[in-house]
């Protein structure tokens, strides 16, 4: 069992932000993030009232990344050491690992997930570590294989990234759930890659079939979810047998949540529609886990002081009070692409972190206040990762694979 990590990062002030002399209300304390809500008081000199509403919210980790010249500025290079790295060792010991950016439009998802070429983000650089693999994570397998993927869910349908497509019928790829492996995309290409270069081609290729538009916050912003999905094979010798060990990483750039502007045209406030849909049903889903897990949790504490010495388990299904009646809630996974195709990222067999992004400005006060409490709901899911089972080869297999 393991919680979802929660990570929060702020970025710097936007040039419409400066502007506009926006003010910044978020502070960031070790693990600690602090909103102050300045309606409260509405002098904007002075020093701040003891009136201003301070929220506090705690995470896994928190990162000021507003000013280079600041000492607790955080980089790129630092959210890679910590989120990056814990990623790749999760894949290197053989788990599922799900990462995703979740934010307001214009908060630095895909900065932190994809970067600039001038800072280059999470995404390329985990793929640079699996081809570079040092030597302190675990024992170096015999070799290993790679193979990616690059999907967008916009308007809650699907379209392969990584392939030409009919112009005609650009979204038609089906969702399927395996009995066994779960959700996934019929027909998605899977691309074989052997050095960084060659993923780094793939995701610039993605990246720019990816559907942009301006908003009033943002004017390149992201209107569809993207994942790019690593499978990485190690062949492993296991009592002397030929055998591999695979795990799945998922790369999540999330669209933006931003409020409905009437003044949009029709195609923007549908896409916006059905961007805030998928990530209501997240938000649902979400909280809906963290309830359950606090009340396995909470069972769980129950049940070992009532009755010490009985071993019987606590279900996965039913948790319940003492008694045993109270069933966990149902997980709506289905009522968008998005948390359907993420279903063991959330609750499931996945390690999984989640990176909220937020502006520090006075003018994002309410989604920088939504954003904080989606993310705290989030570090009570808990997961049930496992290291994927060791299949053994036909040794022939073994030699010609890898
Ligand atoms: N930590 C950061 N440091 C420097 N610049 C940043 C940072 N985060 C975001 N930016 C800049 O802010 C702008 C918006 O960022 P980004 O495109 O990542 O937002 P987004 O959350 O993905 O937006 P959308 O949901 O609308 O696609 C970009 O110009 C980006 O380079």
């Amino acid at each position: 069992m393991a919680n979802v990590k929660v990570a929060v990062r702020v970025r710097p002030l936007s040039k419409r932000e400066n502007a506009e002399e926006g003010r910044i209300i978020v502070e960031v304390d070790n693990k600690v993030a602090k909103v102050r809500n300045i309606k409260v008081d509405n002098r904007l000199d002075g020093p701040w009232d003891s009136r201003e509403k301070i929220v506090a919210f705690s995470f896994d980790y928190c990162y000021w990344s507003i000013d280079p010249e600041d000492p607790k500025y955080a980089s790129q290079e630092v959210v890679f050491q910590d989120l990056g790295t814990s990623v790749l060792s999760g894949a290197f010991k053989g788990y599922n690992i799900c990462l995703f950016a979740y934010g307001q439009t214009g908060s630095g998802k895909t900065y932190t997930m994809m970067g600039t070429p001038a800072s280059v983000g999470l995404t390329p650089r985990i793929c640079e570590g699996l081809f570079s693999r040092q030597d302190d994570y675990s024992e170096q397998p015999a070799s290993c294989r790679v193979e990616v993927s690059f999907l967008e869910i916009y308007n809650e349908r699907v379209r392969d990234l990584l392939k030409q497509s009919d112009h005609k019928k650009p979204y038609t790829l089906r969702v399927r759930e395996h009995p066994e492996t779960g959700p996934y995309v019929q027909g998605l290409s899977q691309h074989l890659v052997t050095d960084y270069k060659q993923v780094v081609g793939l995701l610039e290729e993605g990246i720019a079939k990816r559907i942009t538009a301006a908003t009033h916050i943002h004017d390149a912003s992201s209107r569809s979810h993207a994942i790019f999905t690593i499978h990485y094979t190690q062949a492993i010798l296991e009592n002397n047998l030929p055998s591999e060990i695979a795990s799945k990483i998922n790369l999540v750039d999330l669209a933006g949540s931003e409020r409905a502007d009437p003044s949009y045209c029709k195609d923007r406030i549908t896409e916006g529609a059905n961007i805030n849909k998928s990530l209501v049903t997240l938000g649902i889903v979400i909280s809906t886990l963290a309830q359950n897990s606090q009340m396995f949790s909470s069972c769980q504490s129950i049940n070992s002081i009532t009755s010490e010495g009985d071993s019987s388990p606590v279900g996965s299904h039913t948790t319940g009070s003492v008694s045993g009646t109270r069933r966990q809630a149902y997980i709506p996974y289905r009522d968008s692409i998005l948390t359907w195709l993420l279903k063991d990222s959330l609750g499931g067999n996945s390690k999984t972190i989640m990176v909220a992004t937020i502006s520090p400005a006075s003018s994002s006060y309410n989604e920088t206040m939504s954003t904080l409490r989606y993310a705290s709901n989030a570090k009570n899911i808990i997961n049930k990762p496992r290291v994927n089972e060791v299949r053994p080869l036909p040794r022939l297999y073994y030699l010609h694979i890898f």
